[in-house]
């Protein structure tokens, strides 16, 4: 690995794993070979007799390279509710999650790896993502759906990460909303109070455009 990055966003359903692909699309674009992993997935399906997560099969179909599912999701929980409760009778261990992500490093140049939920989300009784992404030591990238009440949750959430001793190395702005009134200027103000660049805005796509989104960024 020459670089990994962390993607967390200001909750869930912001357009992490969007981003995410749009990520790993870009860096692929740039020549750099790229692999992600979803550590913790709540919400999945059978499929071929076992539990799977739609961001992790998504991730998992835009590696460079073939990757055990496994690897890249060892926790597939089938409740789509928080991880701490989902995973009651086999709660998150930070140190397996810290060993796969040791071995997905030898694959790629390029490894990002997918949050669930946002900063403060619980992985299990003790332990939130926020301790994930540290013992990974992993630099964050924040992703931020522009909707009404955006500035509070891109505010709050950068100065939790900052206050966790994380570096922010950028933020991606993702139009999940068809038409947001102000929402040109609701990326403008999120720009001049976070310290942290603007790597992309993706705009709103009723059917996502992987490529179309990895265009818009840049870093
Ligand atoms: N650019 C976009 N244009 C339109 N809709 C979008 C866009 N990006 C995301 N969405 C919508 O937001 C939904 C949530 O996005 P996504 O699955 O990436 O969120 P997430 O933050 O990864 O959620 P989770 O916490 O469950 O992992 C998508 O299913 C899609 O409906
Ligand atoms: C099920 C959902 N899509 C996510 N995977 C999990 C979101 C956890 C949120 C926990 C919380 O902060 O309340
Ligand atoms: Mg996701």
């Amino acid at each position: 690995m020459e670089k990994g990055y962390f993607i967390t966003g200001t909750d869930t359903n912001v357009g992490k794993t969007w981003a995410t692909i749009a990520l790993m699309r870009y860096f692929k674009s740039q020549g750099k070979s790229v692999a992600g992993m979803k550590p913790v997935a709540s919400g999945c399906l059978i499929q071929g007799g076992r539990l799977k997560n739609e961001d992790a099969l998504l991730i998992q179909a835009n590696a460079s390279l073939p990757i055990d599912y496994d690897l890249i999701n060892p926790y597939a929980y089938e409740l789509p509710v928080s991880p701490h409760i989902a995973g009651v009778n086999n709660p998150v261990k930070l140190g397996q999650l810290a060993a796969g992500f040791e071995t997905l490093k030898t694959l790629a140049d390029i490894i990002v790896v997918e949050g669930a939920g946002g900063w403060y989300a619980p992985l299990n009784e003790r332990e939130t993502i926020s301790d994930l992404a540290k013992l990974l030591a992993l630099p964050v990238i924040m992703v931020v759906a522009i909707r009404l009440g955006c500035i509070n949750h891109a505010r709050l959430t950068y100065q939790a990460v900052a206050q966790s001793g994380v570096n922010c190395v950028g933020w991606i702005a993702v139009c999940t909303e068809p038409e947001l009134l102000g929402g040109d200027q609701n990326i403008q103000t999120i720009k001049s109070t976070v310290d942290a660049p603007l790597l992309g805005v993706l705009p709103y796509r009723e059917v996502a455009d992987f490529d179309f989104f990895a265009e818009q960024l840049k870093m």
